[in-house]
């Protein structure tokens, strides 16, 4: 305990060192000022080890680590040569200094000016820039030409790169350091799809072994169930799966899901099987994922990092009700498994600890997909040899994003055209546009990485930012959106569009020309009609072009993504793995869970709110008056 303690306050001693000696504009006063703190430093590490217990031995090589690498930092504040450090002391350091004061973000907003003199309709016809502005990686290729963007610009973006060490923040997730530093985690969803070979460190220990014995128990389990091996309380096979889960507890695994079922080796492997996903706590969602389905051949997995969300916990409720008010509450643990970092309250729910497959608080929530929390639902339903192509995607991008130059690296300049569209030619919105149904739910997935990653109204180090950082993602696959929402994008607002597209479609079917003569004859346009049927232009896009879209390329698309993203937020200078906000819509959403208690029961008045929630609050007790006060068992159905 004393040293878990005492361990804390280092931390927090150098915390305020680093913030403290960033705070100074003088590299003089740094200098004097940091040799002070080294020497109070010295005192606290002394007081450390002789007045106090020693650290367990687990954690003594680490504390010895930590030591050695402050030290070091203490040491570097001394050079006048370091601008980035992978120590994530240096994060501190150099992100007091927001990147918007730095000289590459103020050459940027300058250059906007020049951007303004140009037309996309010029700027396509000088194809050594559009050629500078396509490139490929493993079959995929992207040409970014139709962005709102020079040569020039495209070099003053590497090098607003430089000045916010993206590579340097690269390492640091790639290595392990805890740069969700709010909630002083690593950021390792990478190590999720490693190969079994590859070293990982998170606080000095190797997670690859930790990630490839959950995903051997999943191949394991899923291998049973799927041969029958593994049946349910009345002896049949478990055909049906439910997976339970909300947030990135769902929309990652239903993207890859609507993905891989029309591709031919997925529904091949799938054969038989159907797998559904409940989520909102609205009983039609309970009623539309039970319909239809026996409790006999249901498997229900529930998926909850925290296994708190309410959500969750009360939909996972109501099936275990469904399950053993069927059967019997023994047949809960052949027809419930669960995925959480939380196993204790895995097993106080009532599912055998058996039967629950872990991940780790290094996994983010949203960047969860490729651990338990989809390998487990997608192997059930498509087998684990071809879950396991996904995870060697997405492998291929992590090592492409770790190891490319900047200027062939797919997912650093996609994160970098975005910080340009939103911070300096002011396009808040991107839209998502995969010209295929079966990427129909690759937007919604990647608003929650977006938007809950990069919706930070402040820097990493707690500066208010003055600028906004973020974007607005919405989509939804062509032509769907053509007939919707293309109006505005050709003429209203400039969105900023990404169109996704295959080359080889999962379902290839081929119709000969149907163009008409009529169609091609010249029109004779009313003269008052002109004006709405002129287009300016001038609005960007990027296309992205897979090859086909099977199982290996669906892991590619998800790590294009989540790495694009990840460079946004380590440019803007944010945390992007935190989701503070969201927090705070939990906590609000208790409060007012209780009050509906607490009224409905005890008759209490709605108290506390502020006069529009308490009027909304009040008017919704008394208009459903006839609910009943104490919990009811019947299940909703369709
Ligand atoms: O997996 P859980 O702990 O149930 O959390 C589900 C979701 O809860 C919140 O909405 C978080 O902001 C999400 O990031 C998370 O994915």
């Amino acid at each position: 305990m004393a040293y878990y303690l005492s361990s804390s306050l280092v931390e927090w001693w150098f915390h305020l060192i680093s913030r403290s000696v960033a705070a100074l504009s003088s590299p003089i006063l740094k200098v004097l000022y940091a040799t002070l703190l080294s020497r109070l430093n010295g005192l606290i590490h002394g007081i450390f080890f002789q007045f106090l217990p020693p650290p367990p031995v687990s954690n003594f090589s680490s504390y010895l680590d930590t030591l050695s690498a402050q030290t070091h930092q203490i040491a570097n504040i001394f050079s006048p040569f370091h601008h980035c450090s992978s120590q994530p002391f240096f994060n501190h350091l150099q992100m007091a200094t927001l990147i918007s004061d730095t000289a590459p973000w103020k050459d940027l907003k300058a250059h906007v000016a020049e951007i303004d003199k140009t037309h996309l309709r010029d700027l396509m016809t000088d194809t050594d820039r559009c050629k500078s502005m396509m490139l490929e990686f493993d079959g995929i290729f992207l040409d970014y030409s139709r962005q709102r963007t020079t040569v020039d610009t495209v070099s003053k973006l590497f090098t607003l790169a430089e000045a916010a060490c993206l590579k340097e923040k690269i390492n640091s997730m790639f290595n392990g350091e805890h740069i969700n530093s709010t909630e002083n985690r690593s950021v390792l969803h990478v190590a999720l799809r490693a190969s079994k070979d590859t070293v990982i460190n998170s606080d000095g220990k190797n997670v690859v072994p930790d990630v490839w014995q959950v995903l051997d128990k999943i191949r394991e389990f899923s291998d049973k169930v799927r041969n029958g091996s593994w049946v349910g309380a009345t002896g049949k096979a478990l055909t049906n799966v439910i997976a339970i889960g909300i947030g990135g507890s769902f929309l990652g695994p239903l993207f890859v899901h609507t993905a891989l079922q029309t591709d031919p080796e997925a529904s091949k492997s799938a054969g038989g099987r159907q797998l559904r996903f409940l989520a909102n706590v609205d009983p039609v969602d309970v009623a539309r994922n039970i319909s239809g389905f026996d409790p006999e051949t249901t498997l229900v997995v529930v998926v909850s990092k925290t296994f708190t969300t309410a959500e969750t916990m009360l939909n996972a409720r109501t099936l275990r009700e469904w399950i053993s008010s069927a059967l019997g509450p023994q047949a809960v643990s052949k027809h419930m498994v669960a995925v959480s970092t939380n196993l204790k309250l895995v097993e106080k729910f009532g599912i055998d600890p058996n039967n629950a497959f872990a991940f780790w608080d290094w996994v983010g929530g949203r960047y969860s997909v490729c651990s338990a929390v989809g390998v487990l639902p997608l192997s059930l339903q498509y087998g684990f040899s071809v879950i396991e192509k996904f995870l060697k995607g997405a492998r291929s991008i992590d090592q492409h994003f770790q190891s490319t130059p900047f200027e062939n690296n797919i997912p650093v300049l996609l994160g970098l055209l975005s910080i340009w569209n939103v911070s300096f030619l002011g396009y808040p919105a991107r839209a998502i546009l995969p010209y295929t149904q079966a990427l129909e739910k690759l937007a919604p997935h990647i608003q929650q990485v977006s938007m809950e990653s990069n919706g930070k109204g402040v820097s990493i180090d707690g500066v208010r930012l003055p600028f906004e950082a973020g974007e607005i993602d919405f989509g939804e696959p062509g032509t769907n959106g053509q007939h919707s929402f293309y109006q505005l994008i050709h003429q209203g607002r400039v969105i900023p569009c990404d169109f996704i597209g295959i080359v080889k479609s999962q379902q290839p079917v081929y119709l000969r020309d149907e163009v008409t003569p009529e169609q091609l004859q010249s029109e004779n346009v009313a003269s008052h009609l002109i004006p709405h049927k002129t287009f300016s232009g001038n609005r960007p896009s990027l296309s992205l072009l897979l090859p086909s879209l099977d199982a290996y390329r669906t892991g590619q698309l998800l790590a294009i993504y989540e790495h694009r993203i990840a460079v946004e937020g380590f440019i803007w200078g944010i945390n992007s793995f935190d989701q503070w906000g969201v927090e705070l819509g939990k906590s609000l959403a208790s409060h007012v869970r209780k009050q509906l208690h607490a009224s409905r029961k005890k008759g209490e008045s709605v108290e506390g709110f502020n006069f529009s929630t308490t009027k909304l609050l009040t008017r919704y007790l008394e208009a459903s008056a006839d609910v009943p006060s104490e919990p009811t068992t019947l299940l909703p159905k369709i």
